[in-house]
């Protein structure tokens, strides 16, 4: 048995300065978790059985037309700038053009040392591995632009954190990898012509309908402006937006600490290293502008007059936090079933809001029952409610269908944090059934699903847990 994997690497037909080629490191044992049939066909690869599966996705075997190579990137780590980053643990195997015509690049991840590895040991520890499928998969079907899971595999091995866990690869597909930081690394080595390379790459990749680096930018803005409205409208939170965890395609990319919010309230943290709370619930919209404007200073130098890209870049980057108000009322005034939401609605959104927040209402649960009626009963304050309700009602009064529009955007499954901790209790124990059953479960999130009722249920105080850096 083969598997054929129709490859056609463009990123490695660039500068070697963008990379660094190496192949995977073995692993001891292979064992297949989990591969995304449906996403493996819409790729074109064919030819399937399972011990090739996990001999090719935990990095044994090289398949047929791979050109591996960890890219290099660098980025600002909450706040601080490190110069150069770069995949650590990461392999680009290559790219392939899906079905619809689109280029993919397929990535395993925990793949081993690269020379970006600096202290770390390359590898990846099954927990995260299963939260990043099951998460960019849960996103996925949400609607959210996002990185796709194909593989996860066991290594055999064992990896040392905190404590010593099994290890795992996790294999990835993106639209691409071009990270914030990827722009950063060559505008703070004053590599020029790459940074044109990359700048003319990227254009020609995501947004070939611009043409200079400033319509570039904007373009970047917009996606990434709409993608974090989209974040807050499912209560999700990133936990680690740094620089180089921030795409051009406009993708969510690396499921760190990253959680949907249980109790909805704006200045929510699960990052147990977040702990200033800089990529808060509430502060994403802002830091997206930040992230920008940094993305906006790599690209000064794209441009012959620099004083005319500074004032250009600065009009769009002052732009943003409007664009960002504009998809959030977008987004929130679906939620409560409007098809055309006005700036006015703003206010009937913030007074839920406040309610939600008074009371420690759970942020899906409440949207979800605004539809069927029972919203009242997942706020503490009625009589408020009961006001705010009779002012929603006239305004929804003359939308036609609004339940269908709120179903359609109020998820009844979310990827409950304490329930992903337990679905990795259970996989560290040699059972991956919930992990399987919560896939199943999370890639229908709009529909009703009574057998799973369960899975809707908030956590228990003694469930609670924060997400963590330990472990990845
Ligand atoms: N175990 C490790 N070994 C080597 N490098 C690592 C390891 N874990 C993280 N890194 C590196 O540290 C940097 C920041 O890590 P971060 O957690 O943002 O990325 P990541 O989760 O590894 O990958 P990605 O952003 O590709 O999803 C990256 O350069 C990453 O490659
Ligand atoms: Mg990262």
């Amino acid at each position: 048995m083969t598997l054929s994997i129709p490859f056609d690497n463009s990123y490695a037909r660039l500068p070697d300065s963008f990379y660094a080629r190496l192949t995977p490191a073995r692993v001891a044992a292979p064992e297949l978790i989990a591969f995304n049939m449906p996403l493996a066909e819409e790729l074109g690869i064919s030819g399937t059985d399972d011990p090739l599966l996990a001999a090719i996705f935990g990095g044994n075997t090289l398949p047929e037309g791979a050109d591996a190579l960890a890219q290099i990137y660098a980025g600002h780590q909450f706040g601080g700038f490190s110069p150069q980053l770069g995949d650590g643990r990461a392999l680009l195997l290559g790219e392939v053009i899906d079905r619809s015509g689109t280029r993919r690049d397929i990535q395993l991840k925990g793949s081993g040392p690269t020379p970006f590895s600096r202290r770390g040991d390359g590898r990846a520890a099954l927990g995260p591995v299963l939260r990043e499928y099951l998460l960019s998969e849960a996103m996925h079907a949400l609607g959210v632009p996002t990185t796709r899971a194909l593989a996860a595999v066991r290594t055999g091995e064992d990896v040392y954190r905190e404590t010593i866990l099994p290890g795992a690869v996790f294999t990835r597909v993106a639209s691409s990898h071009i990270r914030v930081g990827t722009f950063q690394l060559f505008a703070s080595r004053q590599q020029y012509p790459e940074l044109q390379q990359l700048f003319e790459y990227t254009r020609d990749r995501h947004y070939p309908e611009t043409k200079t680096p400033g319509e570039l930018l904007a373009a970047v803005c917009q996606r990434q402006a709409a993608l974090v409205a989209q974040w807050m409208s499912l209560g999700f939170i990133h936990g680690v937006m740094n620089t180089d965890n921030c795409t051009l395609s406009g993708e969510t990319i690396d499921y760190g600490p990253c959680a949907f919010m249980d109790q909805y309230h704006p200045d929510t943290v699960y990052s147990s290293i977040d702990q200033h709370g800089r990529y808060a619930y509430q502060a994403q919209a802002d830091i997206i502008v930040w992230n920008m404007a940094q993305l906006a200073t790599a690209m000064v130098p794209l441009v012959q007059d620099q004083d005319a890209a500074v004032s250009e870049f600065t009009e769009i980057i002052n732009a943003m936090p409007n664009l960002i108000r504009g998809e959030w009322l977008n987004r929130f005034g679906a939620k409560l079933g409007l098809a055309a939401p006005q700036p006015e609605d703003a206010r009937l959104i913030a007074d839920l809001l406040h309610m939600m927040q008074a009371g420690g209402s759970d942020f899906t649960n409440t949207f979800r029952a605004l539809a069927s009626g029972s919203a009242r009963d997942e706020i503490t304050d009625r009589e408020s409610y009961d006001a705010w309700h009779a002012r929603w009602q006239e305004r929804i009064a003359s939308e036609a269908a609004p339940e269908a529009r709120m179903h359609a955007v109020n998820p009844a499954f979310i990827a409950r944090n304490h329930r992903v901790e337990q679905m990795i209790s259970a996989a560290l124990e040699g059972d991956d059934s919930l992990f399987h059953h919560l896939c199943a479960v999370l890639s229908r999130p709009y529909e009703d699903q009574p057998d799973a009722e369960e899975l809707r249920r908030p956590p228990l105080p003694s469930e609670v847990v924060q997400a963590t850096f330990c472990g990845t």
